[in-house]
């Protein structure tokens, strides 16, 4: 008799409410502060030091680790302490951000992979596809037009997604507009957000923050903490959507809207809200 596939995507948020859990991130400049925001919106408590000389020390006092290739002049940092939060079996979430972009990028996505298991990897779909040894066209931070999902090309993707998941041993999230995820078994794809969501900097930066919040609450099933991560946020950006429609607002007000949305979120609205198809 063929095992019963469980999915439960809604505990995931019950457990970070409950759990607070400490989230050591090495991440970028740019969004740091938002990430910390996103954290402490779910309940859960960021800490963003990224000295090589105390992030093992650091590491080891958190629930999950996150590193952000947006921070890649602390490739070192990152992978003296993932390879600690593997040591200790915590999660680790990789946001590759711009992986395929330079040769910098190239080689410490490469000696991260190498060095360090990644319970996540979170990326749009042109660094998803660098990772995949597949063509991108992506040249920046965002993803690139051809490179993204598209109904039509969806089995590809997911197909594409699965493999990595199963070559990395890794929960794969390709996000946008339609978040595709995979742990090499089971497969989701997401049709929450809005258009938005890729108006502001650091809604992938805060997904990944997030999803290692949910990680570190629900470390027995890291796939269903996934996607009911990127479940929430598309649902937050739906609502700060609405705010921007109703009192037209742009893109700096979406931001706080987006945070303040996950700082509210109830299990009913994740509940109501997502939308999804297994795979
Ligand atoms: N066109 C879109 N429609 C709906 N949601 C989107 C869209 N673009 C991005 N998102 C959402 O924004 C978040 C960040 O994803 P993405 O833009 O792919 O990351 P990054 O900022 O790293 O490029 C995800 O939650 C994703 O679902
Ligand atoms: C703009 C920028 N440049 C280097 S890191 C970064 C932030 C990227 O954030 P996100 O991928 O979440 O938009
Ligand atoms: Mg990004």
């Amino acid at each position: 008799m063929e095992a019963t596939i469980m999915y439960d995507f809604i505990t995931p948020l019950h457990c970070v409410r409950q759990n607070q859990p400490l989230i050591q991130c090495i991440t970028n400049f740019v969004t740091v502060n938002d990430c910390a925001n996103i954290i402490l919106a779910t309940g859960g408590s960021p800490s963003m030091s990224q000295d090589i000389r105390e992030v093992e020390e650091s590491v080891s006092g958190a629930d999950a680790l996150v590193c952000n290739l947006g921070a890649i002049d602390f490739t070192a940092s990152m992978v003296a302490a993932g390879k600690k939060a593997n040591q200790l079996k915590k999660p680790v979430i990789l946001d590759p951000v711009a992986a395929g972009t330079t040769q910098l990028r190239r080689e410490a996505s490469r000696t991260l992979l190498e060095q360090v298991h990644f319970s996540v990897i979170r990326g749009n779909a042109s660094e998803i596809r660098f990772l995949s040894g597949q063509q991108s066209s992506g040249s920046g931070v965002d993803v690139s037009p051809k490179d993204a999902a598209t109904i039509d090309n969806l089995p590809d993707v997911l197909e594409m997604t699965r493999s990595l998941a199963r070559k990395a041993g890794s929960v794969i999230v390709l996000s946008g507009a339609l978040d595709v995820i995979s742990d090499g078994t089971r497969s989701v794809v997401l049709h929450n957000g809005c258009p938005t969501m890729a108006r502001i900097t650091g809604s992938g930066c805060m997904l990944t923050a997030l999803i290692g919040a949910f990680c570190a609450a629900t470390p027995e099933d890291l796939f269903c903490a996934a996607v009911s991560a990127t479940a929430a946020m598309g649902v937050c950006g739906e609502l700060a959507e609405k705010r921007r429609l109703t009192n037209q607002t742009g893109n700096a007000t979406f931001r706080t809207d987006l945070i303040d949305a996950m700082f509210n979120l109830t299990e009913i609205q994740l509940r109501e809200g997502i939308h999804y198809e297994l795979f």
